[in-house]
């Protein structure tokens, strides 16, 4: 098995920068379903850019690449040991390189490993089969959308569709609402895997584990076919859209599983994947380690995510384009509506958990007034000269800085944060009283996004890990959208508003 470490190397290189065909197709059909000119149609189409950019760069997908999931099926004799130490070598070797982002995390000192091993890191689970072949999936499944899986234990009310009972129809109302609850925080249109029965540990395995089926498959459970159908067919009517930016597709693909449970528990489990659905397998000849075959891109490559353009025209749509660098002034940005695109060159600085957390008590090592924080993790890599070099940088998920946002944009004078998911009613607030705004950037593309820096100016806390550091980076033709703008207006708060308006179309019984 002298070829193990290499195999399972390109492993995790392909499933960071090459999505499968089967979720290539799907974001396809999003694409074309979406009238051109509008948010969700320009969101795809970075999207669709961004995938082929990986591809072509051998690059991270998304800058999160997410917590190591390793399924593996090995025939009886196989040396278990052997191959956990192979795949944590081939991980820390991927690390190395920038296929993987340095994501394992001390949870008690927050200290980084920095090679993305760590007490339970990676994830590898293994059972014995009488085939004689090794069968490696491997999934990266990035943090937003983990914090949106959801678990429900029935009977339970739920928001906006009542009553949800322990029956196939209230297993469709769960499914519904985790589809609202997400809104666009998971980086959506997203894949959602379910599992239902079991205990509360073993459902969510069983929901992660449908996220291996194909987007394409039809289940054999001809109830659980049905309902998928059903879920694919309606969840689109909540029209939260790719990013929550309203639009036509919400929902990528639905997987349903089904296991026993004990009388007291009745869980619907819910994992929820961004449309950065970074899965692949492979089949590997026990004798040597080499790889036999690929499991999810042995279908004909999908050739182009260009598509024709859509045959209906946009509505007279209102964007306008505004070029600013910072610092910018209180003026230039009270001009701006929700909408607007803007596009920024110069300097932005990235800061996300930690840095929030350490902005409260201490001050900025650098000016921030007039600023651009960037809520953003990126993955570095240094050049053979000791040059930092970005390697993919898309936006984090913003709200987890809500606690924080509205004090640290007073205390240092920042005029727009750019981040994804949209923020709440206080930094809505803040933004309002101090003149500022929020910038909606597209979750996942990391590649599109590393394209804008031009250059790598310092590094402030180090400490924190190379996501949580505070990067300074030189940026041009950096575009993002204005969700939030600094006359209270939030396209956040009126496509939630919106979708749950919409979510009592499915209050009635649908399924006897
Ligand atoms: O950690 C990140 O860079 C992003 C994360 O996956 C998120 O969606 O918030
Ligand atoms: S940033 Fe978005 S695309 Fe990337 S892992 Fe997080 S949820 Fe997925």
């Amino acid at each position: 098995m002298e070829s193990l470490k290499e195999s399972i190397l390109e492993l995790i290189t392909e499933t960071s920068t090459n999505l499968p065909p089967d979720v290539r197709a799907a974001i396809r059909n999003a694409k074309e379903r979406e009238n051109a000119g509008t948010r969700a149609a320009l969101a795809l189409s970075t999207i669709s850019d961004n995938i082929q950019m990986a591809e072509e760069n051998v690059s991270p997908i998304c800058q999160d690449t997410g917590m190591p999931t390793f399924y593996i099926h090995v025939p009886v004799g196989v040396n278990q040991l052997k191959m956990t130490q192979a795949i944590r070598e081939a991980v820390v070797e991927a690390t190395r390189t920038g296929k993987l982002r340095p994501n394992s995390v001390d949870s008690l000192t927050g200290e980084n490993s920095g090679d993305n091993l760590g007490e339970g890191v990676p994830v590898i689970h293994y059972e014995q089969w009488d085939k004689d072949e090794i069968d490696v999936r491997l999934i990266l499944k990035g943090g937003g959308c983990e914090n949106k899986n959801i678990q429900y234990s029935l009977p339970c009310e739920l928001e906006g569709l009542g009553r949800a009972g322990r029956d196939l129809d209230g297993i469709r109302k769960c499914i519904i609402h985790s589809v609202y609850q997400a809104q666009g925080q998971g980086c959506s249109a997203g894949f959602i895997g379910v599992g239902i029965g079991g205990d509360r540990t073993t459902g969510y395995e069983l929901a992660k584990k449908q996220l291996f089926r194909k987007a394409d498959d039809t289940n054999p459970h001809p109830d659980l076919a049905r309902l998928e159908d059903y879920i694919m067919e309606n969840a689109n009517k909540l029209s939260i859209g790719t990013m929550g930016f309203g639009g036509n597709t919400t929902l990528l693909g639905c997987k349903i599983g089904s296991m026993h449970r004990i009388p007291a528990s009745f869980y619907v489990s819910v994992a929820y994947n961004c449309w950065a659905f970074r899965r692949q397998g492979v089949s590997i000849d026990p004798k040597t380690g080499n790889i036999n075959r690929w499991l999810y891109k042995d279908e004909p490559k999908f050739e182009s995510v260009t598509v024709s353009e859509p045959k209906q025209e946009a509505p007279a749509s209102s964007t306008r384009e505004v070029r600013l660098t910072p610092p910018i002034s209180e003026e230039d940005i009270r001009n701006l509506s929700v909408g607007d695109v803007v596009i920024l060159d110069g300097l932005i600085h990235t800061g996300r958990d930690a840095l929030h957390k350490y902005l409260i008590d201490h001050d900025a090592p650098v000016d921030l007034e007039g600023g651009v924080i960037y809520h953003c993790g990126p993955v570095m890599l240094k050049d053979k000269d000791g040059n930092w070099e970005v390697k993919a940088a898309g936006p984090t998920t913003s709200i987890r800085e809500e606690p924080y946002q509205a004090d640290i944009i007073k205390k240092f004078g920042i005029r727009a944060v750019i981040g994804k998911g949209g923020m709440g009613a206080r930094t809505l607030e803040g933004l309002k009283e101090h003149g500022a705004v929020y910038l909606n950037a597209i979750g996942g593309a990391a590649q599109y996004y590393a394209d804008c820096i031009t250059g790598v100016e310092g590094v402030h806390f180090m400490e924190f890990g190379v996501p949580e550091a505070m990067w300074h980076l030189r940026v041009k033709n950096f575009a993002a959208i204005v969700t939030m703008d600094a006359h209270g207006n939030s396209l956040h708060k009126d496509v939630e508003l919106d979708s749950l308006e919409r979510l009592a179309q499915f209050r009635e019984k649908v399924f006897a």
